[in-house]
């Protein structure tokens, strides 16, 4: 191996660096699309868009920064959240050309028109500081153990989302938008299944309930019983066919001919390897349930 080889070697070695060190820069882009509701406007026009065009759909802004939103959009379309393309309007060779973006597999995602396939409020919940912050306290964990979030907020996030409406809000949206992707997996999954013995289940750690009323649905025969921590159901909306009911699940749980636990297992179904890495992390950021 020659001196430049190992020069090269340990140049890409700093580009991976680099490259994890930012790392966190794909996740406020995205989040910052969201917010803007970037990709919703390409929607709602059906027709790819130039950066002018996005710009003056933005809402809550009287002159958004274009060079601004330029830089986030161009980080998106290399991270294939958007696509680009150019094109030079009329036919003279001398006329500038625009950019146009447009959506992707990916960015449909980003959609809020309550379609029930969204990622939308699972990107603002993980993005929120309050979620973010525990990160910080991975290293603080190995020295110390101990759950990275009470390190955190100075305490468990159940009894911090008891008593925070706001981020009882944000978390069991974020909860409720995976469930509803999971849970039409399981249905098709379980198309099959013979579903008929079963009259009753109980879904525990249902959330607000929006898994248990989209088998019940599916399965209108089946009581289904939503069981949660009280101040989740608190907010939980009336489903058909659903019951909720509130409690701690180390006391006791209700009765029922069977029982539906589902914690991440979204993560395992759409991104089997990053599961394996994430999941062990979340028990540590969280504290097990
Ligand atoms: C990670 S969320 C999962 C929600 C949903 N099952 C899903 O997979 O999307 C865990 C749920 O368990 C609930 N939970 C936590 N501790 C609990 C307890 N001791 N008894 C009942 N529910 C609890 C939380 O309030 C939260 O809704």
């Amino acid at each position: 191996m020659d001196t430049n080889d190992e020069g090269s070697k340990l140049h890409h070695g700093q580009a991976k660096i680099w490259k994890h060190l930012f790392g966190f820069v794909d996740s406020m882009a995205l989040k910052s699309a969201l917010e803007l509701q970037i990709a919703d406007i390409i929607h709602f026009h059906g027709r790819p868009l130039s950066l002018s065009e996005i710009s003056s759909n933005i809402t809550n802004s009287s002159s958004p920064n274009i060079p601004y939103l330029a830089r986030i959009m161009r980080l998106l379309v290399r991270n294939k959240i958007f696509t680009s393309s150019e094109v030079r309007p009329g036919h003279g060779g001398d006329t500038p050309s625009t950019i146009l973006y447009d959506l992707t597999p990916a960015s449909n995602w980003l959609l809020n028109n309550n379609d029930p396939l969204s990622l939308a409020p699972f990107i603002l919940m993980e993005n929120h500081p309050w979620l973010l912050s525990p990160w910080h306290q991975l290293s603080a964990c190995v020295r110390e153990g101990g759950i990275a979030f009470q390190k955190s907020h100075g305490k468990e996030i159940w009894d911090f989302a008891s008593q925070n409406p706001e981020f009882n809000k944000i978390f069991n949206d974020g909860m409720e938008c995976t469930g509803m992707i999971t849970v039409q997996a399981v249905l098709s999954g379980l198309k099959s299944a013979n579903w008929d013995g079963v009259e009753s289940l109980v879904d525990v750690g249902g959330g607000i309930g929006a898994t248990i009323a989209e088998i019940v649905k599916a399965y209108p025969h089946i009581k289904g019983i939503n069981f949660d921590l009280p101040h989740v159901v608190a907010t939980a909306p009336k489903y058909d066919g659903v019951s909720h009911v509130g409690g701690d699940m180390f006391d006791a749980i209700p009765s029922a001919q069977a029982i539906f636990m589902k914690v991440l297992i979204f993560a395992k179904i759409t991104a089997k390897s990053c599961c394996f890495l994430i999941s062990p992390l979340y028990f540590l950021l969280w504290g097990d349930t």
